[in-house]
């Protein structure tokens, strides 16, 4: 028998953060993971796919050109691009060691966990007894039941990446982040790409900014059908059909399906604790604790908020300062940002323009600026995009971005939204020049200008002073 002040079960983006937060703030930590330090977002998620697209990106500047350089066909080594994936996930895995995290005094065991009741888990052969518990087992991809299935050889975020060479003809079914992302690494990589998606593609965005999206990568040569559903699947490596609703068939090499992912739970013998299941994941309250056994919480992909690994890192953050301190932690969602990281990024945080005109209606105004009017994306050939701040009071209750270092740039947002700052922060932050940072700027000049300058009463009042002073 183990017994510990907090037991974590999954070392991903979520565990890992709250077993170093924990450990190093003085409790005892016993830190359970059946298969890979660093889970989802380091082995098959986030670092790999931004790795291969960092590589689609290389080979898309030598096609596409730029200033004064003509484009052309590049010579794509697959074998290299897979290689920068391996090597970005071995730069950082002892990050997420179990070497590390021993060393930061956590027992770390390699198995899966399941409870034995509603204070007690298994894992290890050993018995585990804890003051807390943290779920933090992640997701898994979902596999919808279209017909043929089970018979046909597919692909998902676990296995793309192990691809040795690049597929001829990638279908893939899904058309959210996941499928969106792999569709243009691998369309830069050489191979051709067919999205199919039962609804609108990009369908959880802004309408306008998600057009620019798929318009980009229509004309990269990405074929994306939109409102129709997978129906029926079948084939074998190098010959698979997809059949949709209505009978067209198309047909490709490989399939990935990218429809979405489902909380990893199935395991754990969630009965045996007491904790209930929502429809997404664990069923907790705002303190992110099982509303059924306040013994456990659950963070990451496993609480059903969201997908995201810096939103499993602000859980984390949460129910350390709940379950260490016992201090309130209530969680917000208004302020976690998300980025779709095609070229052009995609980024939003806080509402849509939709989403702000439905809760605030007429008090809530759209601040737009384009990229085209920004002098550095005018030097550097980036001109299709776009911020959008939605304004209420004189504060941001959303933004979304879209265009060159979309990703980066709706930090500021963030920041703004996080803190509820007013505009009047940014307008009196001075931003290098020439940058793009000073799009964000421009949104809040663009809030300010018709105060000060359609002003009648300031008007009279500077022809006053004119007049008076020497
Ligand atoms: C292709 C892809 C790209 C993505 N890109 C991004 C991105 O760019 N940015 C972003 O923010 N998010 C991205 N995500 C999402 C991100 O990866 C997840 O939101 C994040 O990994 C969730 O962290 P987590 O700790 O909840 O779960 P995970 O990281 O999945 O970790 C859960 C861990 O728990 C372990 N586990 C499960 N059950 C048990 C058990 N019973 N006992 C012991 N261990 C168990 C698993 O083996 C796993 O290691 C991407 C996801 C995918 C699939
Ligand atoms: N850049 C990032 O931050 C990033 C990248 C990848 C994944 N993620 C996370 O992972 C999650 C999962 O991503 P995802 O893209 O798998 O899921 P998703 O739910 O975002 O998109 C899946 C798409 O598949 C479509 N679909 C479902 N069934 C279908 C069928 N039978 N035929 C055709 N289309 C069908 C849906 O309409 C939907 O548009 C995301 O929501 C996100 O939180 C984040």
């Amino acid at each position: 028998m183990l017994k510990t002040d907090l037991c974590v079960i999954g070392a991903g983006s979520g565990g890992l953060s709250v077993a170093a937060g924990a450990a190093q703030m003085g409790a005892s930590v016993v830190l359970i993971e059946g298969h890979r330090m660093g889970g989802d977002c380091l082995n098959y998620g986030c670092v790999p796919s931004k790795a291969l697209l960092a590589a689609g990106k290389a080979a898309q500047a030598v096609r596409a050109g730029g200033p004064g350089v003509e484009g052309s066909a590049p010579s794509v080594d697959f074998a290299a691009a897979r290689r920068h994936v391996t090597d970005t996930i071995a730069a950082i895995a002892p990050h997420d060691s179990q070497e590390r995290f021993e060393g930061l005094g956590v027992t770390v065991i390699r198995d899966w966990a399941r409870f034995t009741g509603p204070d007690t888990l298994q894992a290890g052969g050993q018995t585990i007894r804890a003051r807390r518990f943290v779920i933090a087992t992640g997701s898994r991809p979902l596999v919808p039941p279209i017909e043929g299935i089970d018979a046909t050889p597919y692909l998902t975020n676990e296995t793309i990446f192990d691809l040795r060479e690049p597929p001829g003809h990638l279908l893939i079914i899904g058309g959210g982040p996941i499928g969106l992302e792999m569709a243009q690494a691998h369309r830069r990589l050489g191979s051709s790409v067919t999205v199919i998606e039962g609804g609108t593609a990009l369908g959880r965005e802004d309408p306008e900014a998600a057009a620019l999206v798929l318009e980009r990568l229509r004309a990269e040569g990405i074929e994306i059908v939109e409102n129709t559903q997978a129906r029926r699947v079948g084939g074998r490596t190098g010959g698979i059909e997809v059949e949709v609703a209505g009978g067209t068939i198309f047909v490709g090499t490989h399939l990935l399906v990218a429809v979405g992912r489902s909380p990893a739970l199935d395991r754990l013998d969630l009965d045996r604790a007491h904790v209930r299941r929502s429809e997404t994941g664990i069923d907790t309250d705002d303190n992110l604790r099982s509303r059924t056994n306040r013994r456990v919480y659950a963070v990451g992909d496993a609480a059903g908020r969201g997908q995201f690994t810096h939103l499993a890192g602000y859980h984390a953050g949460q129910v350390v300062r709940s379950a260490l301190f016992s201090l309130p932690a209530r969680v917000r969602d208004d302020h976690i940002p998300r980025v779709t990281y095609t070229q052009p990024e995609l980024a939003q945080v806080g509402l849509t323009e939709s989403q702000a005109r439905e809760k605030f209606g007429g008090r809530m105004q759209v601040l737009r600026v384009a990229m085209d009017g920004n002098d550095r994306a005018l030097a550097e050939g980036t001109t299709r995009g776009f911020l959008k701040v939605m304004e209420v009071g004189g504060r941001p209750v959303g933004a979304t971005l879209v265009g060159a270092g979309a990703g980066e740039q709706i930090a500021l947002w963030s920041m703004m939204i996080a803190n509820k700052m007013k505009m009047g922060a940014l307008a009196a932050t001075v931003m290098p020049y020439p940058t793009m940072a000073e799009l964000s700027k421009r949104a809040a000049s663009a809030y300010f200008s018709p105060k000060l300058f359609d002003n009648h009463l300031i008007k009279t009042v500077v022809r006053a002073i004119q007049r008076w002073i020497p």
